[in-house]
């Protein structure tokens, strides 16, 4: 025994060592490839001096707000297509759920002579449709003159009439276009989205991001829900699958305000084209949260105007959605809808009634839970859409 001691000592000294090594080095290593979990853009400055004092909307470096952080997500970027033309994609959609609109129209509209009852089922079916009661009536006064005045009862040259009065009806003549180009020199477009819990606010800022990138415009992400904890996550990641970065809070529940006026100074700074701010859903009956909506603007505004307020709803939710769309124009001023889980309908009426409600065009719809499920909104593909 005494004969081995001395080599055996050292080959148990070498054989813990490598066993040490083997362990610590491929850790060491891991780590350093880690990126940093945030990246901290610089402290955000106070506004120019003379900008307007505002004692009840504290600006965000005076709330002891979050200090928002940006975070650079690197993975495989994905390069959408251009959202040209995606609304063809409507017809299948509504084929698959069965859109009894424009059938049900069309197959009144197909009998030999138009009675009363007829008219009235037509009317009605309208208004399941959530086309709204004024609406509804001028397009059946509307097509009940032509259908006389002209003695038309081929089905061809009906639907044909119906298309034409229906296209009437949705507004070719409004200005959908998206204003996502800045307002004043060195400043980038500012595209804040808004409306209640659930209607696809934050699957539209990603799915508009992926539209913006595919025009080949620079896009920052302001991730403004502080209220949803995993809604900057899921902002985040959208962005990220775009190469496209998102500035978010450190904490939950931090001020939105704070959060939006570090997205569009991050983006100003940057000098990209647009910043796509999210906000927190909000019921139009909870004052607090829609002064906080207020607020947002108006801070937002400090570093660089809003150019499109979007208000967010749900297609399924037919009438009660025209509530919301008046308390949110009022506070928000919306400048265009997005309706979104027009899929998921067959009630594509809510298109009419909205706009009525409020004025303001329908410039996009979601037509589904995919990632290029955003499309344009254009009157005549919207209404043979639903004729199928
Ligand atoms: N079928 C369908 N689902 C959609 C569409 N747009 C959004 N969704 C789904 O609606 C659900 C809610 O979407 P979010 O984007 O989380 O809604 P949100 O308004 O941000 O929600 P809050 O932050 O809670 O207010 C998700 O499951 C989306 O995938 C659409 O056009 N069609």
């Amino acid at each position: 025994m005494t004969d081995v001691l001395p080599w055996l000592i050292p080959l148990i000294v070498v054989v813990v060592l490598g066993a040490v090594a083997a362990y610590v080095l491929p850790r060491t290593r891991r780590d350093a490839q880690q990126p940093p979990a945030v990246d901290r853009p610089a402290v955000a400055e106070q506004p120019a001096a003379g900008a307007v004092a505002e004692h009840e909307t504290p600006l965000p470096d005076d709330d002891a707000g979050p200090s928002p952080v940006e975070a650079r997500v690197a993975s495989p970027i994905e390069h959408p297509e251009p959202a040209a033309g995606r609304l063809v994609r409507l017809r299948d959609r509504l084929a698959r759920s069965g859109s009894p609109l424009g059938a049900r129209l069309l197959a009144v509209l197909s009998r030999d002579h138009l009675t009363e009852d007829d008219w009235d089922e037509l009317e009605e079916t309208l208004l399941l449709a959530d086309v709204g009661a004024g609406p509804a009536g001028e397009l059946i006064d509307a097509l009940r003159t032509r259908v006389r005045v002209q003695g038309v009862s081929d089905p061809a040259a009906v639907r044909t009439m119906l298309r034409e009065e229906l296209i009437a009806l949705v507004d070719p003549t409004m200005d959908r276009t998206l204003h996502t180009d800045g307002a004043e020199p060195g400043t980038p477009g500012v595209v804040l989205v808004v409306g209640v819990n659930g209607t696809g606010k934050t699957t539209t800022v990603g799915k508009l991001a992926r539209v913006l990138v595919a025009e080949g415009k620079a896009v920052v992400l302001g991730a403004a829900d502080t209220f949803r904890a995993a809604a900057a996550d899921q902002l985040q990641t959208w962005g990220s699958r775009v190469g496209v970065p998102t500035v978010r809070a450190d904490r939950d529940g931090a001020d939105p305000a704070a959060v939006a006026f570090d997205a569009v100074k991050q983006g100003k700074a940057d000098g990209v084209d647009v910043v796509l701010v999210d906000t927190a859903g909000r019921l139009q009956n909870k004052a607090g949260l829609m002064d906080e909506l207020g607020k947002i603007t108006r801070v937002v505004t400090r570093e660089a105007p809003l150019t499109e307020v979007l208000l967010v709803l749900d297609a399924t939710t037919g009438q009660n959605g025209m509530q919301q769309a008046r308390v949110f124009g009022e506070v928000a001023g919306v400048t265009g809808i997005v309706l979104t889980k027009l899929d998921g309908t067959a009630k594509g009426g809510i298109v009419v009634a909205v706009q009525r409600a409020l004025g303001v065009p329908v410039k996009l719809v979601g037509l589904g839970e995919g990632p290029d499920d955003l499309a344009p909104f254009d009157a005549a593909q919207f209404v043979d859409g639903i004729l199928g």
